[in-house]
Formats: structure tokens, C-alpha cells, sequence
């Protein structure tokens, strides 16, 4: 009983919310097809998460109905100045003094001054928050990874793809990190000034905080301020950028899955509210929002599981002529859209933004001498991407795990390739997919301040192609490499499938190059080049194969 009176809660709390919010500054986010970029984290699915953002001036009150139901409401406190850069609504039968109309005239000019600063990001309008980064350097870092300035811009590209202006950024060298704050109290204390003095609404951190940290640094740094995280940033991106109905649902449940060990700090916050006359209420209330956020999880997870059999079954049909699959993977930015639209004549987003590409992409590579292959335009990789958010885009997971070669492309053109390539490299070790061979494109070889040397590099080694995805150059050789590779790497194979073997025959026709099909009543009859791991699991069927080849 209590545990239904307190999801009723958490929904009348949410409409409560809403309802505040539309007299409020955050009214903005909640009638707009999207929310402020950092705050839709919070906002967008779960009904409880919403008292993240509750402003200063609003108070909680806790009260027990007869039937025992806990019932929250939370009403304007008007007791407490709202804060300047809020929009008050007044009410209708306000007594219209001077002063009254001098706040009033103050307020619009502010409610233009927000509505000057929402922009259009990834065809969404987003509130554009002013942000401040902050970065960690551990002491004894390895030298080939990113350096903490070079971080901190990416962290800045990031933040601007979301749509946040960023006004200033600090970094600090630690040996360990502060298990309360992250950063050392010195550091926390000049971010406060630099928060004052910037106006500052959101801080991010270049690392995955935890929970405890970011409350202790949003209970620093004040009410109005939110700290979130390059994970969380990330997310949010993915969130404005998913374009199909499975990567958004793939997006809430990555987000779902970051928010679930960050639950509590919104109910410490109530706590703190209504003075400490509900202890005890707050950990009940974290119990019941996490059982809420992984039922919904599970729902999540059921719906993807059905939307990606479709994709499959869908993938399977389309796929009926042998063709291999070679594909993309790189970091955010390299250029894998450009290259696939060089080659297809697709119409992929590529643009000079990170995590352009979220959803898989396969196109045919018709090649001069009438050969073909399917090209695939996968999520772009970055540094410090926790794998549990690769994970969450199995269908790029799939594609590459499916694939029969892997082209890395790389932008040698940039000031931190090598290290750009280790990440990739890094994240690729994560996955289960050491076994799929690999080719390296250096692209961007028009933009290199040196392309005639790095040409000569890439002449010595026999994994690496130069091309310019954007003017064409070399696509040719490119082309030929990957034909190569894909021979090269295959194992020739004389097989007779049973029937019941439909499922692999496809995939043979998907990762191989089959040269001959027949079917006879034992079974089909191939001959084909395919990989080395198909042919280990062809090896029965080979044998069957040589006792009843006629
Ligand atoms: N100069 C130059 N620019 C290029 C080349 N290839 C791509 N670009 C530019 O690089 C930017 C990123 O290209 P995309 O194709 O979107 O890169 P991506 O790897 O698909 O990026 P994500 O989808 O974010 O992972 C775009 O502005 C392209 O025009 C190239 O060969 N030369
Ligand atoms: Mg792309």
C-alpha cells in the first residue's frame, strides 16, 4: 500500500513540477520540442528525477492523507526573492504599483533575454546554458594520452555541439582525486568565484564524477547551479541526435542506466528542504524510485529487443545477393560519413560537429571491375567513453561485430591523430572483435601540413591507405585494399549446408564471397571465400561435403 502511495506521489510531484514550471523561467523547457540540454537528463523520462531541478523558491511540503497515501505538493515560497534571472508570471489580480511595474518591465526584458539564448542544435531548439569546464591531470599520466588542455577542448566541442556557451575553464593537477569533490577545496573555492563572477548555470567536469561528488559540489557551488559530468554531456548529444526510434530508445536507456546510482541526491535534497522533518522518508523514496527507473529499464530494454529481431530480420532479407560487409570505425570527427558518401553517393549528415552519425548506415561500393562490397557508417568513438555507453549502441556493435573487415579511418590531419588512434584502439579492445581484420585509411591527407611525408609513412607499412574522403583522392586504392584485405583474410571453403542451416548460409553470403551455390536434397552446396572463424564453423560441414560430393 505505501509503496503504491508513494509512486502516486512521485506522479502528483511531477505534475506539481510542471505546473510550477510553467510560471517559472523553466517553463522554457517544458514547452519546447526540447529541453535545455543539460537539464532534459533530468527531466525527460523519470516523473521522480524531476526534483533535481527544483529552484530555490519553491518548498516542499510533506503531508499523510486518511488512507494513509503520502502525499507531496510543492508550492511557490513567497517569502523568497526569486532569483534574478527567473520569469515570474503574476497573477491577475496583482495590485499594479510602480514598483510592481518596474519588476514587471525587469522580468520581460530578462524573459527576452532567455528567449534570445535559445538556439537551433541538431534541428532542436536548446536552451544555450553558460558553462564552465573543469579538468583533472592525474599525476603520472601516460604521455601518448590526450594532455588536460587538449581534453578540455574537446570537452568545449562537446559542449558546444549540445548547445551550451562555455565561458571559462580551470584544471588541476592531483595525484588522486578528492573522494568528496573530485578536485582539492582550493580549486572548488575558485570555481565558486569564477561561477559568480561568469554567471555560470552549469559546471562540467571532464570525468565521470559519482554520485556523492556531484552533490557535494552542487551543495557548494548553490542550488542554482548544476555539475554534471562528460558522460553525462555525451548523453545528452545522443539524446538530441537520435533520429531513429531505436537509437532513442537505446539513448533513454543508456541515460536510465547513468541515472539509477545518482538518484539520491534529489531526495537528500527534499530532506534538507523540509528541515529534516522527513528522515528516513528520503531513503524509502531512493528504494521506490530505483525499483520505478529499473522496471522501466526492463520495459526499455524488451521494446529495443523487439525493434532490433525486426532490424535483423529486415537485414537478413536485404540481404540476399553475397556481398561482404566492410565497416567504418573511427573516432567522432574523422570523416567516415564524408567517405561514405564519397563512395555511395549516400546522404549521411557529415558535418564538422562530434557524433554526427548515431545510427548505422549500409550502402553498396560498386568498384570498377564490377566487384561489390556493403560500406557501413557506424557511432563515432571518443576518449574517456565509458563502455557501458558503447554498449548501449548494439546496433553499431552488431554491425561492426558482423562485418568482415574493419576500416579504421583516422584524421591524420589532426594535431593529436596518434593519440585519437589509440582511443579508438582502446575502445575496439573492449569489444569482442579482435578477430575481424583490420585496415587503417588516413584521411584528410589535403589538410595535413605535410602530406607528402606522411605519404611516404604510410608507403612503409602495408595496413595504410591515404585518401581525402572529401576531394575523392585515392578512393580508388582505397577500394583495391579493401578487396584485397577481404581475400586476403578469408579461407576458401567447399561446404554442403542442411537446410536447417538457413541462418548461416545468409550470413556466409553476408561475410563471405561466394562464388557458387547449388542446392541439392542433401542440402546447399557452396564454394565461397569466407572468413577464418565461418570456416571453423563450417569444418563438420566441409567433411560432410568431401564423403558426398558425387
Ligand atoms: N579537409 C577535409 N575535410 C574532411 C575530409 N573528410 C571529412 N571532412 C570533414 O570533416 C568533418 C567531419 O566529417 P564526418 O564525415 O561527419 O565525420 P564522421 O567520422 O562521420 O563523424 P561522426 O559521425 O561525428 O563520428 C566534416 O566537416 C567533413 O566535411 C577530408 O578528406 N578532408
Ligand atoms: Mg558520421
Amino acid at each position: 500500500m505505501r509503496t503504491c502511495a508513494c509512486l502516486h506521489a512521485s506522479l502528483i510531484l511531477h505534475s506539481s513540477l510542471q505546473f510550477q514550471f510553467q510560471q517559472q523561467r523553466y517553463r522554457h523547457y517544458l514547452n519546447l520540442p526540447s529541453f535545455s540540454p543539460i537539464r532534459s537528463l533530468f527531466l525527460s523520462h523519470t516523473p521522480t528525477t524531476s526534483l533535481n531541478v527544483i529552484p530555490r523558491d519553491i518548498e516542499v511540503e510533506l503531508s499523510s492523507s486518511d488512507s494513509n497515501d503520502v502525499v507531496l505538493s510543492i508550492n511557490e515560497n513567497p517569502t523568497i526573492e526569486p532569483h534574478s534571472e527567473l520569469e515570474q508570471v503574476p497573477p491577475s489580480n496583482e495590485v499594479k504599483s510602480t514598483k510592481h511595474k518596474k519588476k514587471k518591465e525587469q522580468n520581460d526584458d530578462n524573459s527576452t533575454n532567455l528567449d534570445n539564448r535559445f538556439k537551433l542544435r541538431n534541428g532542436k531548439q536548446v536552451f544555450e546554458e553558460k558553462a564552465y569546464l573543469v579538468g583533472v591531470e592525474r599525476k603520472g599520466d601516460v604521455r601518448d594520452s590526450f594532455g588536460i588542455e587538449e581534453s578540455l577542448s574537446e570537452l568545449e566541442q562537446l559542449a558546444d555541439t549540445a548547445g551550451l556557451l562555455v565561458v571559462g575553464s580551470t584544471y588541476q593537477k592531483l595525484a588522486s582525486p578528492n573522494p568528496k569533490t573530485y578536485i582539492g577545496s582550493g580549486k572548488v573555492s575558485e570555481i565558486k568565484s569564477a561561477i559568480n563572477a561568469l554567471d555560470v548555470e552549469t559546471v562540467i567536469f571532464d570525468d565521470e564524477l559519482s554520485a556523492g561528488q556531484l552533490r557535494n559540489l552542487e551543495k557548494i557551488f548553490g542550488g542554482d547551479v548544476r555539475v554534471c559530468d562528460r558522460t553525462a554531456l555525451i548523453l545528452d548529444i545522443f539524446n538530441q541526435r537520435a533520429a531513429t526510434h531505436e537509437a532513442s530508445l537505446q539513448v533513454s536507456l543508456a541515460q536510465m542506466e547513468y541515472q539509477l546510482p545518482r538518484l539520491t541526491k534529489m531526495w537528500t535534497h527534499l530532506e534538507r528542504q523540509s528541515g529534516g522533518q522527513v528522515k528516513g522518508m528520503g531513503e524509502k523514496q531512493i528504494e521506490v524510485d530505483k525499483r520505478i527507473l529499473r522496471n522501466q529499464i526492463g520495459v526499455l530494454k524488451k521494446e529495443l529487443e523487439s525493434v532490433r529481431k525486426h532490424r535483423k530480420q529486415y537485414r537478413n532479407r536485404r540481404i540476399s545477393v553475397p556481398v561482404p560487409v566492410v565497416s567504418l570505425v573511427g573516432y567522432t570527427n574523422a570523416g567516415k560519413s564524408t567517405l561514405l558518401n564519397q563512395l555511395t553517393g549516400a546522404d549521411v549528415l557529415a558535418e564538422d560537429k562530434l557524433f554526427a552519425t548515431l545510427d548505422p548506415t549500409t550502402r553498396r561500393v560498386q568498384m570498377k571491375n564490377g566487384k561489390e562490397f556493403l560500406l557501413t557508417d557506424t557511432v563515432g568513438f571518443i576518449q574517456k567513453l565509458p563502455t557501458t555507453l558503447v554498449a548501449a549502441f548494439r546496433a553499431t556493435l552488431e554491425e561492426i561485430s558482423e562485418s568482415s573487415l574493419m576500416v579504421h579511418v583516422v584524421d591524420i590531419s589532426h594535431p593529436l591523430a596518434e593519440q585519437q588512434i589509440n582511443a579508438v584502439e582502446k575502445v575496439l579492445s573492449e569489444l569482442d572483435v579482435s578477430s575481424i581484420p583490420r585496415l587503417m585509411v588516413w584521411n584528410k591527407i589535403d589538410n595535413a601540413s605535410d602530406p607528402q611525408k606522411i605519404r611516404l609513412e604510410a608507403e612503409k607499412r602495408d595496413d595504410v591507405v591515404c585518401i581525402s574522403a572529401l576531394s575523392g583522392d585515392g578512393l580508388p586504392e582505397f577500394c583495391n585494399a579493401v578487396q584485397d584485405q577481404l581475400k586476403d583474410s578469408m579461407v576458401w571453403v567447399e561446404a554442403l549446408l542442411p537446410f536447417e542451416n538457413g541462418d548461416l548460409l545468409s550470413t556466409i553470403h553476408q561475410v563471405g564471397m561466394v562464388e557458387k551455390t547449388e542446392y541439392t536434397e542433401q542440402g546447399t552446396y557452396i564454394k565461397a571465400h569466407v572468413p577464418l572463424r565461418f570456416a571453423r564453423l563450417l569444418t563438420p560441414m566441409r567433411q560432410l561435403c568431401v564423403s558426398l560430393r558425387p
